[in-house]
């Protein structure tokens, strides 16, 4: 049993969170949104869980390390600057950072790693994903964790061979580049495909969030794990211990 913190309580994910919470067994310790004092949530908290925006994340890191309690962050739109701020918070706290909570986009990411890994770069990669119109962030957390578990497998950098938001003369498709392209529309939790294109041949792999639920299940599921971990940087592949 532990005491959930959760950060951006009020939005979609945050009642879905707390709802979670309070059937999985834990209890919930409050929640905290814009212009609330986090430390004051962190304090009372066992584990905070952050959905929220990237705007928030250093006063939720500082929040963390300031009561001395991990945090689960799956806020996405994270640039590199802020990659680096939880890099340093992971000194002080234990962090688990991810796109998507969902254990079946653990896996997903798993595949597509093993499929990249086996492919050579005359398979192209490209990875399509829909969302709710409400969405801000484009492509989503899990589409760019997808890609990275791609790179990773290509040994490649992501930042420096991806195409996104083609549009107009383009030019032909670069030799080992990873595509996004995002669709924006009703209430869509979540759609995901990895499509890997040879010559006359192709494998999709595809996930489909069917609602929030899945990504608060596997939100609580890292706090739980997180709580009582050594200081550092985790992800739900440690979770599902694959
Ligand atoms: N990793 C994953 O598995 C998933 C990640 N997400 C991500 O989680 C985030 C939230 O998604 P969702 O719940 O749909 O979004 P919502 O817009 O529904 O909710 C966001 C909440 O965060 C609050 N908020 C905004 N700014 C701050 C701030 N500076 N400090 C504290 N709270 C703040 C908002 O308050 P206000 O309305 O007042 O601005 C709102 O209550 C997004 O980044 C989304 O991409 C979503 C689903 C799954
Ligand atoms: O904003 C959302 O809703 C979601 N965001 C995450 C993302 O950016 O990938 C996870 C999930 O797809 C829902």
């Amino acid at each position: 049993m532990a005491n959930i913190g959760v950060i951006g309580s009020k939005g979609a994910m945050g009642e879905a969170l707390r709802r979670v919470i309070e059937a999985s067994g834990h209890d919930y310790a409050g929640g905290a949104d814009k212009g609330d004092d986090v430390a004051s949530l962190a304090d009372v908290s066992d584990v905070l869980v952050d959905f929220s925006a990237p705007a928030a994340l250093q006063s939720n890191l500082h929040a963390a390390i300031g009561a001395g309690i991990p945090i689960v962050i799956g806020t996405t739109g994270l640039g590199s600057q802020h990659h680096q701020a939880i890099d340093e918070a992971a000194r002080a706290v234990p962090i688990l950072q991810t796109g998507n909570t969902s254990l079946g986009v653990t896996l997903l990411a798993h595949l597509v790693r093993e499929a990249a890994s086996r492919l050579g770069d005359d398979w192209d990669i490209e990875i399509l994903e829909m969302h709710h119109r409400r969405k801000v962030d484009a492509p989503s957390g899990t589409a760019l964790l997808l890609g990275e578990a791609a790179a990773d497998a290509r040994g490649i950098d992501l930042d420096d061979n991806s195409e996104s938001g083609r549009d107009g003369q383009t030019g032909p498709r670069s030799t080992g580049a990873i595509g996004f392209a995002a669709l924006r529309g009703g209430t869509v939790a979540g759609e995901h495909s990895v499509i890997l294109a040879g010559e006359q041949e192709r494998i999709t792999l595809s996930h489909s969030a069917e609602n929030r639920e899945i990504f608060a299940r596997g939100a609580v599921r890292a706090a739980e794990w997180l709580r009582g971990r050594e200081l550092g940087r985790y992800t739900m592949e440690d979770v599902l211990g694959i």
